[in-house]
């Protein structure tokens, strides 16, 4: 049942959401003259899936940006535990527990699928280059459990036949799974998905779907995704925000959004004042 307490709320398939982990509040977002993002308020709560949709140049990219520390925004807030999180360049964000994916895969393509993976612990480690020239046990020890892991992750999104393979030469919707290994392999509190499921074939997206819905189960990962297919997210997510020029027009849990008629007239492309 979902309630607004701030302690959070248990799903209808048991899963405990707990209380908000990230705030927008009251976000614009300019480039020059165009406004990507006007006004917008949302949160995240902990343990859940939380989906962004929205047409093309919605703002959706824009946002995720924002949530993940690259933008900037020029009004607004953005809260993290309930503290505002001042402007932070990506590897403190990353440092913050927040993953992410992207669009284009961003991937090594001529590294194996375990060496991607490994990379992902890269923000984890603390031995530096010094330290691992001086202290060994530490670095030897840090390796070993980045390995183990990477291994875990590797086995849990079912890619242990092809941890040996080079990225490049997997096909899209494995590298697509290869990504989400490494973001997961770095443990977020919040994972940031670029549209997960674009340019796959329908078993990919429900392969993709699937794992998204363990991995929220299995490790309590937050999840915050974008997606520009409205079909695809609704049955993943616990709440939808729904973007259209820039402006919020819709957020709520996948039922009150589908029925909301801003949110079916701007996919019908209907225009508005
Ligand atoms: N770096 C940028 N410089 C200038 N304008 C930008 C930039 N990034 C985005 N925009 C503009 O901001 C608006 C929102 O774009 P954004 O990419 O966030 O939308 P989107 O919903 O992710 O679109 P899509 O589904 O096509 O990826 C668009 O008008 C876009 O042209």
């Amino acid at each position: 049942m979902l309630d607004d307490t701030s302690d959070g709320y248990i799903t209808t398939d048991g899963r405990r959401i707990g209380g908000v982990l990230m705030e927008m509040r009251n976000i614009t977002l300019r480039f020059g003259g165009v406004v990507a993002i006007k006004d917008i308020s949302f949160d995240i709560r902990e343990g859940e899936i939380r989906a962004i949709i929205g047409p093309n140049g919605a703002g959706k990219s824009s946002m995720l940006n924002v949530i993940s520390g690259f933008y900037h925004p020029q009004e607004g807030e953005v809260l993290f535990e309930g503290k505002p999180r001042p402007p932070m360049k990506p590897y403190q964000v990353a440092r913050q527990g927040i993953a992410r994916t992207f669009q284009n895969i961003a991937l090594f393509n001529g590294m194996s699928v375990l060496d991607n993976v490994m990379t992902g612990r890269l923000t984890k480690m603390n031995a530096g280059l010094l330290a691992q020239g001086l202290w060994y046990g530490k670095a030897e020890r840090e390796e070993t459990e980045n390995r183990i892991k990477a291994e875990r992750v590797i086995d849990f999104l079912e890619i242990q036949h092809i941890r040996k393979t080079p990225v490049g030469r997997l096909p899209y919707g494995l590298k697509k799974r290869v990504e989400l290994a490494r973001a997961l392999v770095a443990e977020p509190r919040l994972l940031l998905l670029d549209e997960p499921m674009a340019g796959m074939n329908v078993e990919e997206k429900e392969d993709m779907s699937r794992f998204i819905l363990d991995v929220n189960d299995e490790f309590g990962t937050t999840i915050a995704l974008i997606e520009h297919d409205m079909g695809v997210v609704m049955d993943l997510s616990d709440r939808v925000v729904v973007m259209d020029y820039g402006k919020k027009i819709g957020d709520g849990p996948p039922d009150e959004v589908r029925a909301n008629q801003d949110v079916i007239d701007a996919y019908l492309g209907v225009a508005h004042d």
